[in-house]
């Protein structure tokens, strides 16, 4: 790690934005430690695009103190928009002119001069691995080229801060992972990443810390390993070949549930090494014998249901038990 945790890139306390009477963000708080990424988890509506235009300048807030790269938005919105780059839903790339075009023109926007603009955009088409198409109208490039593109001219002003708002969003699998890709050498160059994503996987592949947005309040914070361990639906299933021995353990493990008709039964179990022991320590005091253990740990789309599954009860979503777990988990 090149920086530590004090180093924070991104930093919101109580920002609050309305529209009309409708509260979209009500009292945020994030802290995004610089070179890593944060992912902003939502339900369509939730308010993460507002999230990302407020700190990035674009739309202001109703309240809140929020500072960005170091600056306050508030006083010195621009200096933050020196440190930060955006790439949107709503792309910048002009379709009528060339790939290098959109690129020379972005150079000129941040007062390169000619020779040095030429220099970068080479560097970035090539790294972006665009040269073959550079001299194309960018309207011929397909949806993943766009992006790609997209982020290349971003990075024109070498932005230390990038928000990427569902940049994966219509992409195929290829094109997705090569974005991805993309995403993991920003942030190796020591980059931070604000990513908004509908895609739970893609923050589970990412996101150094993912926060759960929902009813205008962060219903959860956390890692992905931590964000899991918030819901129920963690398991070991024990499968076996005999009836014999099904019986058995059944009748033994009370807190487990059947499943007859495929002699396995399900344990709730957080998978840790503790409980996998106390298991197998278990069955073969019991003389019985399993013929297959498997863990199964719930993923974020258990997480994203639970905690969004209520759009308007707020932080109240997150259940006690749960919340426990996550403070246990943070000690
Ligand atoms: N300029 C605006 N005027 C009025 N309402 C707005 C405006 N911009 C956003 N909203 C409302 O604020 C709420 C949050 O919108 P936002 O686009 O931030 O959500 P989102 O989480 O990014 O959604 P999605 O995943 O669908 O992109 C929505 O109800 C939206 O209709």
């Amino acid at each position: 790690m090149t920086t530590t945790t004090h180093e924070l890139a991104i930093e919101a306390t109580g920002l609050r934005k309305a529209y009309g009477d409708k509260t979209v963000l009500d009292g945020i708080d994030l802290a995004v430690p610089a070179g890593t990424v944060f992912s902003l988890l939502g339900p369509n509506g939730a308010g993460k695009t507002t999230a990302v235009q407020i700190l990035s300048t674009l739309v202001s807030a109703d309240a809140g103190t929020l500072r960005v790269g170091g600056h306050d938005l508030a006083t010195d919105p621009q200096a933050v928009r020196a440190a930060i780059g955006v790439t949107g839903q709503f792309s910048a790339v002009d379709n009528l002119i060339t790939g290098e075009e959109n690129m020379l023109l972005m150079a000129d926007l941040n007062h390169l001069s000619r020779r040095e603009g030429r220099r970068v955009s080479a560097e970035l088409l090539e790294r972006f691995d665009l040269v073959e198409a550079a001299q194309k109208p960018a309207s011929t490039y397909s949806g993943g080229m766009r992006r790609r593109l997209d982020i290349a001219m971003t990075l024109v002003g070498s932005p230390r801060i990038i928000f990427l708002d569902e940049p994966t969003t219509g992409l195929d699998p290829r094109s997705r992972h090569n974005m991805w890709n993309i995403i993991r050498g920003l942030v190796a160059g020591g980059v931070t990443v604000f990513l908004t994503t509908q895609y739970l996987d893609e923050a589970d592949q990412l996101a150094d810390s993912i926060a759960v947005l929902n009813g205008g309040k962060l219903v959860a914070q956390g890692t992905a390993h931590e964000l899991k361990r918030l819901v129920p639906g963690g398991h070991v299933r024990l499968r076996f070949t005999g009836p014999r021995a099904y019986e058995n353990a059944a009748s033994a493990l009370r807190e487990a549930t059947r499943d007859d008709e495929s002699l396995s039964l399900q344990i709730p179990s957080g998978g840790s090494q503790r409980e996998l022991r106390a298991i197998l320590d278990w069955l073969d005091s019991a003389e019985i014998e399993a013929d297959e253990l498997t863990v199964h740990t719930p993923d974020l789309d258990d997480v994203f249901f639970a905690l969004t599954s209520h759009p308007t009860t707020g932080p109240a979503t997150v259940p006690a038990p749960a919340a426990a777990a996550l403070k246990e988990n943070q000690r």
